[in-house]
């Protein structure tokens, strides 16, 4: 052995060392972390037996900071990442989150809980969106999952519909950038593909793509990318356009990758549940309001928001379920419904509204 080799092994078996007490360190910390965690169940299991263990606001804080705190070489993001699965940890500890999500196993949305819980939550699919607030609002999760808007393809209209018969708040919401991809099984032939299997959304969102690779192919839509995924494993001649956690779940191929029409392609989802969630300091509201069919009454419906400046991001129509030709506006807004401006504003709102219900208050999606 040359000298060289030695002194770099050497440097090598050293820095592992240094590594090694840095985990220690860590572990001691991380497990001081969690007796703190106890500690705060044991308060709130005082204040009886609706206490209230998972907290949005506080999660967002805490991810902010360590965002905030970062000086790298790990990206802010990596970070708040390593730091969202210590805390979902921390809370499976104190109490395990149950958490229902639109299904099935493989699809966006359970990428979304896990982006928002950690992998410490006990979660668990369900077939359609109207089951996920029931499911919640049975008691039998304590939160649900549900996708709202997609960047290409616009709003999820039976997540909006469900506010209209559902008693749910929004506690939380999260955004994901979805790459589509295109996948085929083992006993796939590429030059033979006559097939594509999707959910409609995916295939919306890879139009052109497809227009220009598979013009001649026939588009099939799905209940799920994860059921397309599903569906070619025995098919020689399909493949399916998914997400990576659907390739991962049934062992599939890339053919093509990132084939979404638009690189910003992305979908919110939201967090709903039983609990109206404090201000964290950056907060989002979401609005429901009917107004008389009059005209005029758009201006007046807006028209607060300007006056008190409140930022809003978001309007939405929906037919209402009660009447033909009358609608219901969603309006999400920066800020917590707490706070002076926006109690100004949503007083005067729901003053020439003929009716009004706040969604909720929620933290803006920190990652
Ligand atoms: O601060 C709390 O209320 C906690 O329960 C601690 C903690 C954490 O690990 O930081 C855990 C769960 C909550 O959702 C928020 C934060």
């Amino acid at each position: 052995m040359t000298e060289e080799i030695v002194s770099s092994d050497q440097h090598l078996l050293e820095l592992r060392d240094r590594i090694d007490e840095i985990d220690g360190n860590i572990a001691r910390l991380i497990s001081e972390r969690a007796e703190c965690a106890l500690k705060v169940a044991e308060v709130k299991k005082a204040t009886g037996e609706d206490a209230l263990y998972y907290r949005p606001e506080r999660e967002a804080q805490v991810l902010r900071k360590a965002m905030e705190r970062n000086q790298g070489p790990l990206t802010d993001e990596e970070m708040a990442r390593l730091f969202r699965e210590i805390m979902s940890a921390c809370l499976a500890l104190e109490e395990p989150v149950k958490v229902a999500y639109l299904g099935p196993e493989g699809t966006f949305t359970q990428q979304a809980a896990l982006k928002h819980f950690g992998h410490s939550a006990q979660s668990r699919p369900l077939a359609v969106i109207d089951e996920v607030f029931r499911e919640v609002e049975a008691g039998a999760a304590n939160y649900g999952v549900v996708p709202v808007e997609n960047s290409t393809e616009g709003v999820i209209n039976h997540t909006l519909d469900n506010f209209m018969t559902s008693n749910l708040k929004i506690c939380g919401e999260v955004e994901l950038r979805i790459h589509h991809h295109l996948m085929i099984s083992d006993i796939t032939r590429p030059d033979a593909i006559t097939r594509i299997y999707s959910h409609a959304q995916s295939l919306a969102q890879c139009r052109k793509w497809l227009d220009s690779h598979y013009p001649n192919v026939e588009r099939v839509a799905v209940a799920s990318n994860a059921e397309a995924a599903k569906r070619v494993k025995g098919e020689w001649n399909a493949a399916a356009i998914a997400g990576d956690m659907a390739a991962d779940l049934y062992g599939l191929k890339m053919l093509a990758e990132k084939i979404e029409d638009r690189p910003d392609n992305s979908t919110r989802f939201l967090i709903v549940g039983t609990q109206a969630v404090p201000a964290s300091s950056d907060d989002k509201t979401s609005l429901m309001v009917s107004m008389r069919n009059e005209p005029g009454a758009l201006h007046d419906l807006l028209e607060p928001f300007r006056r008190h400046n409140v930022d809003l991001t978001r309007v939405e129509t929906r037919p209402s379920q009660s009447g033909n030709w009358t609608y219901v506006f969603f309006i999400d807004f920066k800020g917590h419904r707490d706070t002076p401006d926006v109690a100004a504003a949503l007083k005067e709102v729901g003053a020439c509204a003929s009716d009004m219900k706040v969604l909720g208050s929620y933290p803006r999606g920190v990652l």
